[in-house]
């Protein structure tokens, strides 16, 4: 019986290396980016990012966050600080119940309205992604943080799905001409890298996070959107009302001395 776990509370972050002893390990995830201790290394080649939009998808609801599964063997990862060829296979995202928290990641203590994370599997390495989720090297991850500002029509193209997806364990099939490569920032030269674990039981330390420096910008009712997904427990509040899944995102956690390089100066 899988084993529940959430953002509050005795099933909230503090207790997840309970049952899931990873979240308790040397290289975990979410980190803040202290900009004065990055390192830049020049030795990194450009990534390449190269994304087909003729995949077919679906779009569900996990109960913490909403999820856009991809299965197209098109949609590789290579190049700036990785040594294979990754696989995209699912994006989504952590929010907050305001625009001033839901990043994960934090650079310098600041903490954005949202964070986009696309997962990438090591095609080179392993033959599956369940595989490549426990191993190291194993995991990549594009990140992009998000704050309120003008409307992002690339979005729409997901939010549209939502209406589907309201309830826990809700999916929709997603088959229009959408390129997840469009949520990303412009600049894809400058970011920040380091090895770190997923951010969400069993925090599996096999994660390269590719963090950029640019952020992109959603509008506050698009990032509305997002707190209206329900969440698993949605157990009645008093109100009676659904619970709204809000704060999926993991509180920072210790560097230990790992060293967070950047791919500029
Ligand atoms: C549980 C989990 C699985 C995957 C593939 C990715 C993550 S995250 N949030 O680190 O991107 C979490
Ligand atoms: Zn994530």
């Amino acid at each position: 019986k899988p084993v529940a776990w959430g953002y509050e509370g005795d099933i909230g972050p503090c207790n997840w290396h309970k049952y899931f002893p990873k979240a308790g390990g040397k290289r975990q995830s979410p980190i803040d980016i202290d900009t004065s201790a990055t390192q830049y290394d020049g030795s990194f080649k450009p990534l390449r990012i190269h994304y087909d939009s003729h995949m077919c998808s679906s779009l569900t609801n996990n109960g913490h966050t909403f999820c856009m599964s991809v299965n197209s063997d098109q949609c590789n990862l290579s190049g700036g600080p990785l040594e294979d060829k990754y696989r995209l296979l699912q994006f989504h995202c952590h929010w907050g119940s305001d625009d001033t928290k839901g990043s994960e990641h934090t650079v310098d203590g600041h903490q954005y309205a949202a964070e986009l994370h696309l997962v990438h599997w090591n095609t080179d390495k392993f033959k599956s992604a369940d595989e490549a989720i426990e191993k190291n090297q194993g995991i990549a991850v594009l990140t992009a943080f998000i704050k309120a500002g003008k409307e992002h029509r690339g979005w729409n193209h997901v939010l549209s799905h939502f209406k589907d997806i309201k309830k826990v364990q809700g999916t929709s099939t997603v088959n229009e001409d959408f390129n997840p490569k469009c949520l990303l920032p412009e600049n894809q030269t400058d970011y920040w890298t380091y090895e770190g674990s997923l951010t969400t039981p069993p925090c599996h330390e096999s994660v390269r996070f590719i963090i950029f420096k640019e952020v992109v910008e959603v509008s506050s009712e698009q990032l509305a959107q997002f707190r209206s997904l329900c969440v698993c427990s949605s157990r009645k509040r008093d109100t009676g009302e659904d619970e709204h899944l809000v704060d999926n995102f993991r509180p920072i956690q210790p560097l230990n001395g790992r060293v967070v390089k950047a791919s500029f100066q």
